[in-house]
């Protein structure tokens, strides 16, 4: 066996996730042409396949000693003392005498084989012995966030991806899954999908991974036997479909269901009376109403019961110190008291189901590496975009596998070339520009663009200032340039089409941004130069970039929450609409005219008779336009109009108005127009809390008006009024 002395050092060891010893020789050898597999016939049966499909035909009887098994098992009974007695753990040595595979369970020889396959460096093996196990015992993703449940193939995509990166735990649990929560969740799936569970089932567990059912009850369950025996006859037929792991989520729910003596009720019996007497159920996970800090309220004792009364085999999971937060040790410990057990963490990120108009691509950080001793799990809530997805998943497996070496910008970058390896220049530009969530109801904020903001700030201080840094000039547009690059890359890139179908409306943003960011520079200097012409030219193009931008924001991503597609919105977007103004508004004095700005696009604009309304702003949302509300009381006269007139031709689906007046609105009108002149009424229907509601859905219209066609002045509170629009 000819022994290739390449030298090997520890760093060339990639293994994901960072195994925690790990010592090398130094040396290497070729890959053997055959291997002898010994333990076959006790080791875990999933390690033993993942063997024969990384070494094929080079597997048999003869050839150089392969020991795999668990401690116990004889082909590993030499190594026992050096398997790390940890869950999951697992003892790999590489030598030129033999290769030995060791769990210390049938799921660390599972671990031992994964990273055994990433230690085929460019045809060589290490000489080399890893002692490894996962700081946090239930590692992986909760699909649990609001809107569309990621497809069949993306979940089967993703339990593979969790078997490659020692993820261990699938929490299903769609908030939009009917039978998941109301008003299904006490009947059986249909077959068709209780076939397409049962798949799932079966993909885990070839990828050691837990697949959790989890139920939603709590929106309109009744404290009776017969939902209690519902919810038992929906755990059993999931039993039936193969599934050995069960979750209760008593989350996003107010009235009876949130009451914790009845939930602790319900779960101490479920866990009495099936996952304690079935032989091979795992514990229940429960998620808690109060399931972060700012919703607890002492004067429930809802945490305080759950920690007294909740049997303590069953674990509860916890958000942190908010809805959306980052895990903290101070954070762990402090509800570690309350549940009095070690919580399970449910991080909210990357789910974006609040922000649905951004991609989340950034790095994980934020969450303390000294929190393993005070938590059993920590899944991440993901966003709706599956393989999007993937780049902070990836990140949670390397935190939570070892924490303490868990780096974060190393752990993102290999994330991106474990995704797009094709592409990692490209796609490492478009996630470092796609990473903050903008405003929003959580006050949540991720860093973005962090290598060109100083330079944006920088510059655009010195422009305003009159003079214009060549240097930070040309940073900018170099930037720019690889944002457009990186756009039509990743356009054609076909290594990943599940991911690229997902981010296709981002790219075609990210283009438009790239190009209108070389353009305005253009356009600046051309201001700089005094050539009016090319001024112009440039003043005209990214006007129509703005209006393409727009258009595409009304045109993908359509949904009632945060419709439309943004990206860069912290540093990029901000820098070219800055430029844009500064540079027209020095034109517009150095040549007397008045080109309109930028920020005077708008689909839409208010015209209106009654006093109080003329000056009221505009929300214009990529497909909804909200009138602010007005605090005082609106005296609107007979006669008196509110009207607002679109750019183009549009469906009306919905509109909302509420004047917060008691009686109905028999005074008022609203119409509908497509040129001014010919009006029809729109039908209101009041809903239960005083709202009048309406929609057209006849030929589009260009024009929404509300009038008074009473008898006298009324007295009103504009308390909302909005219009929903669409091509
Ligand atoms: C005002 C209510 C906001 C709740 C938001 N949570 C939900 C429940 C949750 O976090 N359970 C632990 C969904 O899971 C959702 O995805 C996530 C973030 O938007």
């Amino acid at each position: 066996l000819l022994l290739i002395q390449v030298r090997v050092m520890a760093q060339d060891i990639q293994v994901q996730p960072s195994p925690r010893q790990v010592n090398v020789t130094g040396k290497s050898m070729a890959i053997p042409v055959a291997f002898r597999l010994v333990g076959e016939q006790e080791a875990n049966p999933h390690a033993i396949t993942l063997l024969k499909q990384s070494l094929g035909d080079r597997l048999g009887t003869e050839g150089f000693p392969l020991y795999v098994g668990e401690k116990g098992g004889r082909g590993v009974r030499g190594v026992k003392r050096l398997i790390p007695d940890h869950p999951e753990g697992y003892y790999l040595s590489i030598t030129d005498k033999a290769i030995m595979l060791a769990g210390n369970d049938e799921r660390g020889t599972y671990y031992a084989v994964r990273t055994f396959m990433q230690l085929f460096h460019e045809g060589h093996l290490p000489f080399v012995e890893i002692q490894d196990y996962p700081d946090v015992r239930f590692r992986g993703v909760v699909e649990g966030f609001y809107g569309t449940p990621w497809s069949h193939e993306a979940r089967l995509r993703q339990l593979r991806f969790y078997g490659e990166n020692k993820l261990n735990t699938y929490i299903y649990g769609p908030k939009d899954d009917p039978y998941h929560s109301s008003p299904n969740w006490r009947k059986p799936y249909p077959v068709k999908e209780a076939a397409r569970l049962a798949e799932l089932v079966k993909v885990a567990d070839e990828n050691e991974v837990d697949f959790v059912w989890a139920i939603h009850p709590g929106l309109d369950i009744r404290w009776e036997t017969s939902d209690r025996d519902s919810l038992m006859a929906k755990f059993e037929h999931m039993y039936d479909l193969g599934v050995r792991s069960f979750a209760v989520f008593f989350d996003d729910i107010s009235g009876e269901g949130a009451k914790a003596d009845r939930q602790v009720e319900l779960l101490n019996y479920i866990d009495d009376h099936f996952v304690q007497v079935k032989p091979d159920v795992t514990p229940l996970i429960v998620c808690p109403t109060e399931y972060n800090k700012g919703w607890v309220r002492p004067e429930s004792g809802y945490l305080a019961t759950i920690g007294e009364k909740l049997n303590p085999s069953v674990e509860v999971m916890w958000t942190g110190d908010r809805v959306i937060s980052e895990i903290t040790k101070e954070g762990v410990e402090w509800i570690r008291e309350q549940i009095k057990r070690p919580s399970y963490i449910w991080w909210n990120f990357p789910v974006s189901d609040y922000v649905r108009d951004h991609l989340l691509l950034g790095e994980v950080y934020g969450n303390g590496k000294d929190i393993a001793g005070s938590i059993s799990g920590f899944v991440a809530n993901p966003m709706e975009w599956a393989e999007a997805s993937k780049l902070a998943i990836y990140c949670v497996a390397d935190y939570t596998w070892n924490m303490q070496s868990y780096d974060r910008f190393r752990s993102w970058h290999r994330a991106i070339r474990a995704i797009m390896p094709e592409n990692v220049e490209a796609f490492t530009v478009f996630a470092r520009h796609n990473s903050d969530l903008g405003e929003n109801v959580h006050r949540f904020r991720r860093e973005e663009s962090v290598e060109i903001q100083p330079v944006a700030e920088r510059f655009m201080k010195g422009y305003r200032e009159g003079h214009c840094d060549e240097r930070d000039f040309l940073a900018l547009q170099d930037e720019f340039e690889r944002v457009a690059e990186a756009a039509d890359l990743l356009l054609i890139d076909r290594e990943n089409e599940a991911l690229i179908e997902e981010i296709t409306p981002w790219l075609h943003q990210f283009k438009i941004l790239g190009d209108a960011g070389q353009e305005v520079l253009a356009m600046l200097k051309a201001g700089e130069r005094g050539d009016r012409e090319l001024f112009l030219r440039k003043y005209n193009h990214v006007k129509a970039l703005r209006k393409r931008s727009y258009e595409l924001e009304r045109q993908f991503n359509q949904n009632p929450y945060q419709p439309g597609v943004k990206t860069g919105t912290t540093v990029l977007q901000p820098l070219v609409l800055d430029v844009f103004t500064e540079a027209t508004e020095r034109f517009n004095r150095q040549n007397g005219t008045d080109l309109p700005l930028l920020a005077d696009y708008s689909p839409c604009k208010l015209t209106t008779n009654v006093p109080q309304l003329e000056s009221l702003p505009l929300q214009v949302y990529p497909n909804r336009v909200h009138l602010t509300p007005l605090l005082e009381v609106v005296k609107w006269p007979v006669g008196g109009y509110l009207q607002l007139e679109f750019d183009d031709a549009y469906r009306i689906p919905g509109t909302r108005l509420n004047f917060d007046v008691k009686g109905d609105l028999s005074w008022g009108v609203m119409e509908v127009s497509a040129d001014g002149e010919t009006w029809q009424t729109v039908a209101l229907t009041r809903d239960t809390r005083g709202r009048l509601n309406g929609k057209w859905e006849d030929a589009p219209v260009k024009f929404v008006r509300f009038t008074n066609t009473g008898e006298g002045e009324q007295q009103v509170y504009l308390r909302e009024f909005y219009v929903v629009f669409s091509l």
